[in-house]
């Protein structure tokens, strides 16, 4: 039976050492409390660190029965990869970037070093518990080299990842040294899910830019892969918390508290302690209320919880002194005899504790300046049975895309806090009701186990599309089967697109020219009498005259307008018009003087528009743009517009790649067929071919129609290099 291999850097359940041993609790924060529900709900394994030092073997096999009991499987980290990995680059590096407090950030090598090494750590431990049908799902930002890792394991492993924090915008990521190995290690996925859409965008618009990968509906285009990415906002389990809520032990539990307060009114605030939970500016937004409402004082307080985190870690460290100090001076200032304005408690509560601290408060006040979702805001809500009670939430944290119906604020306008609590006091019962109403209905609707559904079906799903795109590499094997076909063939076809195959992109088109090498291996193997060398390509005839017209090879120029047998007169492939042209260069004259880097290219039959030195984002807007004016006024005329890699070209319709190499195939199609390219024009040449002949896309074969798939032009010289030995050999026999 296939399970699911749930992986994360904190496992739910956390060891101690205490006078007594080692004790097992419940660990805190979203991603355990969250996953918690679904893990235990089904016969799923979950793979994670502990929490804490144990190096001692006896210790270790104590607690890794234990755990195993309960479907864990620890992953022990020494006392130098914690530092280094998990306070280091993990919470001294990436979270701070992620969460926009770059400033905060450590570039250090060492850490780099060993988030490697525990990656690869947590991918041995999976490996030697996942079978070949499970489901592998790996968690959060301490681990984003794991998908990668585990899929050069497992080429065809069903994976996904989900990130728990924000994913920042590109500038953000951009000042981190090993951005892009990082993007690559989350691209081993089969799916990538975010909380929000916008962490969703800043991850695509990433990835173009740093990698260079296209993406299109969600769906990156890597050199291997289809990945799918999508937003899943997580959702809590309702059901626990409402039902909790509802029990005798809660109810006593509030009745134990409120004697506390008597009759004022309760502001609640829940947290690890951490910088980017804004605890600090919510002190102080109490402090304004208490300021500027006086009628307040004594009739209002604030509960507030900080459960200890991260507290080797330098910032967590001074933000804790910070918030003492703060509490301290407000409460000197404003307590009466009667009257404590700030209850504060630096630890964590028990399950039922907390339902029934939620049960009480009159408010949340969940103001974090970043937040990749906040759970505390719905299990406030999925507690309220009462349909009491007012939500504060910070626009900042993921939760505040989906609870509209909160009141939302900016957590540094303090301001706003200000009057949004004296607003929530004053809040009548009636509007706390319709409210909390519509916040319980889509809390109850999105739970955890939903977002558990809508996450696997997709991956599911993600697989499905992979299957359909699915392109091999051409393995040794295959490469083999090749050459045996070649080197029997007495009549050979080789259709050799230029650009991205035969040499490399540039960014300027004319610096493309072939090097002596290139020249050298066409010549050769243009002079075998059973070869016919085609080089086929989008550019102008004169261009690819003047680079390789002294060759004994074939050419299809202009995708199929132009074409020349070796040595002969070009031929037009048939009547065409170029009286359309001076109106289309005008439009694309103007998208031009919009876009700096733009430049256009005439051809006899057509007109591209490039667009490859241009800003990646600007590019593929504009890019847009331009496509949705030359569709329309190219609808009804015998023009069709083609989309190329950073290029739209003008051209006449039903003229490709595909119906100029039909013409190579006539009267009889060679023995040996290989064709060989890049981009989406040289689809319509491997659509063109019989199913046996060799079809080999060059980079991302994420969508080809071809039947392998190599890396690059270094791959594609290799391979023409060795069908040029084995014709050598040949001859030499
Ligand atoms: O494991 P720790 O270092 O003690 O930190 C606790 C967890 O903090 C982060 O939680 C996030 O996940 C929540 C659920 O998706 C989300 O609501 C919250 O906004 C995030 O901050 C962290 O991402 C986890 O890995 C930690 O375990
Ligand atoms: O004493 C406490 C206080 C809080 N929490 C839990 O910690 C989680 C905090 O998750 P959230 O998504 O709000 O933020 P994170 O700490 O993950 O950044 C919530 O599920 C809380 O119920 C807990 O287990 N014990």
């Amino acid at each position: 039976m296939s399970r699911t291999i749930i992986v994360s850097n904190r496992l739910p359940t956390k060891v101690q050492r205490t006078a007594n041993g080692l004790t097992f609790q419940p660990s805190e924060g979203g991603l355990a409390t969250g996953l918690g529900s679904i893990y235990r709900a089904a016969d799923n394994v979950w793979i994670g660190w502990p929490g804490l030092v144990v190096s001692d073997p006896g210790e270790q096999q104590q607690v890794t029965q234990r755990l195993q009991a309960d479907s864990m499987a620890p992953v022990f980290l020494t006392e130098r990869e914690i530092q280094d990995y998990y306070e280091g680059f993990s919470n001294g590096t990436l979270w701070p970037t992620f969460h926009y407090f770059s400033e905060y950030a450590l570039y250090e090598e060492v850490h780099w070093e060993a988030y490697v090494a525990v990656n690869r750590k947590f991918c041995e431990a999976v490996l030697e518990l996942a079978g070949p049908d499970d489901t592998i799902w790996v968690h959060d930002y301490q681990l984003l080299l794991l998908p990668e890792m585990l899929r050069r394991e497992r080429p065809s492993a069903t994976i996904g990842f989900f990130l728990h924090i924000p994913f920042p915008s590109y500038e953000l990521l951009r000042e981190l040294p090993w951005g892009a190995e990082l993007l690559e290690g989350m691209l081993g996925a089969d799916l990538i899910g975010f909380h929000t859409f916008s962490y969703q965008r800043h991850f695509l618009s990433a990835v173009s830019h740093m990698l260079g990968y296209p993406n299109q509906s969600g769906q990156v285009e890597t050199p291997s892969r289809l990945v799918l990415v999508d937003a899943f906002p997580m959702g809590i389990d309702f059901k626990q918390y409402a039902e909790t809520a509802n029990t005798e032990a809660v109810a006593r539990q509030i009745l134990a508290y409120r004697e506390g307060f008597r009759e004022g009114r309760i502001v609640l605030s829940i947290d690890r302690l951490d910088y980017t939970k804004g605890i600090a500016q919510r002190l102080r937004a109490f402090e304004g209320l208490l300021q500027r409402h006086p009628e307040w004082h004594g009739k209002v307080s604030l509960l507030m919880v900080v459960v200890p985190s991260r507290d080797q870690v330098a910032q967590y460290q001074s933000l804790k002194e910070e918030i003492d100090e703060l509490v301290g001076r407000l409460n000197a200032q404003f307590s009466t005899m009667s009257w404590t304005p700030i209850h504060y408690f630096y630890r964590s509560f028990p399950f039922e504790e907390l339902v029934a601290l939620y049960r009480l408060a009159d408010i949340a006040l969940v103001t974090p300046v970043r937040d990749g979702m906040n759970l505390v805001a719905k299990e406030y809500i999925a507690c309220r049975n009462d349909e009491r009670g007012v939500l504060i939430l910070s626009e900042r944290a993921g939760a505040a895309h989906e609870l509209s119906d909160a009141l939302l604020i900016n957590p540094t306008d303090t301001n706003h806090l200000v009057e949004a609590l004296n607003e929530a006091l004053l809040m009548p019962e009636e509007e706390q009701g319709r409210r909390m109403g519509h916040l319980r209905a889509l809390v109850e609707q999105y739970d955890v186990f939903a977002w558990t559904k809508l996450f696997m079906d997709r991956l599911a799903y993600s697989k499905i599309k992979q299957h359909i795109y699915a392109t091999d590499s051409l393995d040794q094997e295959a490469r083999a089967q090749l050459q045996a076909r070649y080197e029997t063939a007495n009549s050979r076809l080789l259709l050799l697109d230029y650009d991205g195959t035969l040499v490399r992109f540039e960014s300027n088109p004319q610096r493309a020219q072939p090097d002596a090498e290139l020249l050298r291996l066409l010549s050769s193997l243009a002079d075998d009498p059973r070869n016919r060398v085609v080089i086929i390509s989008g550019r102008d005839r004169a261009t690819l005259e003047k680079w390789l017209g002294h060759l004994p090879v074939d050419f299809i120029a202009e995708h199929g307008v132009w074409l020349r047998r070796a040595r002969e007169e070009w031929q037009l492939f048939q009547e065409l018009r170029a009286d359309w042209k001076p109106e289309v260069r005008l439009l694309m004259e103007l998208y031009v003087r919009r876009t700096a880097g733009a430049s256009i290219e005439e051809k006899d039959y057509s007109l591209a528009w490039h667009y490859r030195r241009v800003d990646a984002d600007l590019g593929a807007v504009r890019a847009r743009e331009l496509l949705s004016h030359l569709s329309f006024i190219t609808s009804n005329t015998e023009l069709q517009v083609l989309e190329g890699s950073k290029v739209l070209e003008v051209k006449n319709a039903g003229i490709n790649k595909g119906t100029a190499v039909a013409r190579w195939l006539q009267p009889e199609p060679p023995e040996f067929i290989l064709a060989l390219g890049d981009g989406r024009t040289d689809e319509d040449t491997f659509k063109a071919l019989p199913a046996e002949a060799y079809t080999i896309k060059v980079g991302n074969a994420a969508r080809s129609l071809a039947r392998y798939c190599v890396g690059d032009s270094d791959d594609v010289r290799s391979l023409l290099q060795s069908l040029l030995v084995i014709g050598e050999v040949e001859i030499l026999a």
